[in-house]
């Protein structure tokens, strides 16, 4: 899978690939806030095949240029978003992790979870996932596990002082956030979005599915503007995904060597361009969420229990929201105005809104914990953006909510 030492070198040259981390932004500031923020030295526009191709105009659909967003996300967004993911306001997320897959329930897949969680036999679980700080990876011999051991999830909390967070409602995703029993809390900078082995007849169904019951392939002439955006937000989170899995990939399983996959990076994005573009769009589209609740998102409790880390997070907060070169360069980096304006308005946003909840819903079909608890995040996190620049009632109707667990899901779009 990785290449020869010369043919990667020359691809990992240049510029950092710092922006696609942010380009689920929204997912947003959630996956920002991740271990999964590193910045892996892949120069996207040197790439020896990818036709030294270099991105410029205006990225479709937005109202922002290529070289903008390149140059904010290495200046601004990417090193504002590295410390915000630390703190704890931003690291832990609530999530349900069981597999309640409602779609096809019987393919043997959802008992998945438990296996990670500990049903296996004892026999059959690594030993370090009974230490409750150990962050390596164990032996390999998960039998029950979809996709290798580390596919799991670390439960380990590190903070007593963090307070737990309030759910909200979102007509966009399907979870019942408000469901405690169910939900578990999760540290993200001890689960990086990464390689976990997962993949075959699971993965693909999930993402068939995505596709093509939900979200129909573009360009079609018959997709309409609002069509094409829900496409674009999805292929931009896929590209997101495998780029990490890229980015953090299992090199030498003898040594555990974990590192870029170049080649990996290039076959599954980098070497298909609109792949490429439509991570630039939905980078775009959370950032734009994340400007547009600015008011909010300013004057929200940031409240873990922890003065100094919230005070922390809050300042972080408001330095990436005014800053400067942000409100300078790219004011509207999404317009949503020009929406839902047709007499079919209504009634198309009524029905993506149901393919967007799908989505969601099919998260919890994946086999894999970790992927699901990625997955989930970061369709949390491009809900949240749907709901914010969408809601019915405008963006105050927002003032109610908890921010908590919403800023959460922000995070990660915006990783
Ligand atoms: C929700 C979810 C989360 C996952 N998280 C992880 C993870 O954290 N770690 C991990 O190791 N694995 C993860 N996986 C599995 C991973 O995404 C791949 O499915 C797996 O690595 C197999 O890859 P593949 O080469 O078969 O292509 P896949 O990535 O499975 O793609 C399937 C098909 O979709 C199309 N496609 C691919 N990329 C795009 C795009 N950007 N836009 C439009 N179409 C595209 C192509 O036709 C491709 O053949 C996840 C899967 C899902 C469904």
């Amino acid at each position: 899978m990785v290449g020869s030492e010369s043919e990667k070198k020359s691809r990992t040259e240049g510029k950092p690939w710092r922006w696609i981390i942010i380009g689920a932004v929204i997912a947003l500031i959630v996956a920002l806030t991740t271990a999964s923020m590193t910045t892996p030295k892949i120069s996207l526009f040197r790439h020896p095949c990818s036709c030294s191709q270099k991105y410029s105009g205006m990225v479709e659909d937005c109202c922002c240029d290529y070289e903008t967003v390149d140059r904010l996300n290495e200046e601004v967004l990417y090193p504002s978003l590295q410390d915000l993911v630390k703190t704890p306001f931003f690291r832990y997320f609530k999530v349900k992790l069981g597999c309640d897959c409602p779609f096809w329930p019987d393919d043997g897949m959802c008992h998945l979870r438990d296996c990670s969680v500990c049903e296996c036999p004892e026999s059959e679980f690594p030993k370090s996932f009974r230490t409750p700080f150990h962050r390596g990876l164990p032996s390999d011999d998960l039998q029950c596990q979809e996709g290798k051991p580390q596919a799991a999830v670390d439960r380990t909390l590190d903070s007593k002082a963090f307070r737990g967070w309030t759910e909200i409602d979102n007509p966009w995703t399907n979870d019942d956030e408000t469901d405690n029993a169910e939900m578990t809390y999760v540290n993200l900078q001890l689960n990086p979005e990464q390689y976990t082995g997962y993949s075959g007849p699971s993965a693909r169904r999930i993402w068939d599915a995505v596709y093509s019951e939900n979200c129909p392939k573009y360009p079609s002439e018959e997709l309409c503007q609002e069509e094409r955006i829900l496409y674009k937000l999805i292929s931009g989170l896929h590209s997101s995904i495998s780029i990490h899995i890229a980015d953090r990939y299992l090199l030498d399983k003898s040594k555990n060597l974990w590192g870029c996959n170049a080649t990996l990076m290039y076959d599954r994005v980098l070497r298909y361009p609109d792949r490429v573009r439509n991570l630039y769009f939905t980078y775009l589209f959370v950032l734009r969420a994340v400007m547009k609740a600015q008011d909010y998102l300013e004057q929200a409790e940031y409240d873990t229990g922890n003065p100094t880390e919230d005070l922390k997070a809050h300042s972080l907060m408001r330095q990436l929201l005014y800053n400067p070169k942000l409100q300078a360069a790219c004011p509207l980096p999404f317009d949503e105005a020009k929406l839902w304006k047709g007499q079919r308005g209504p009634e198309l946003k009524q029905k993506i809104q149901e393919q967007f909840r799908n989505i969601s819903a099919l998260m919890d079909c994946v086999g894999c914990e970790k992927c699901r608890l990625w997955g989930k995040l970061q369709v949390l996190g491009l809900g949240t953006a749907l709901k914010i620049l969408f809601s019915d009632n405008g963006w105050d109707h927002l003032g109610q909510i908890n921010l908590s667990n919403l800023s959460t899901k922000w995070a990660l779009v915006l990783k």
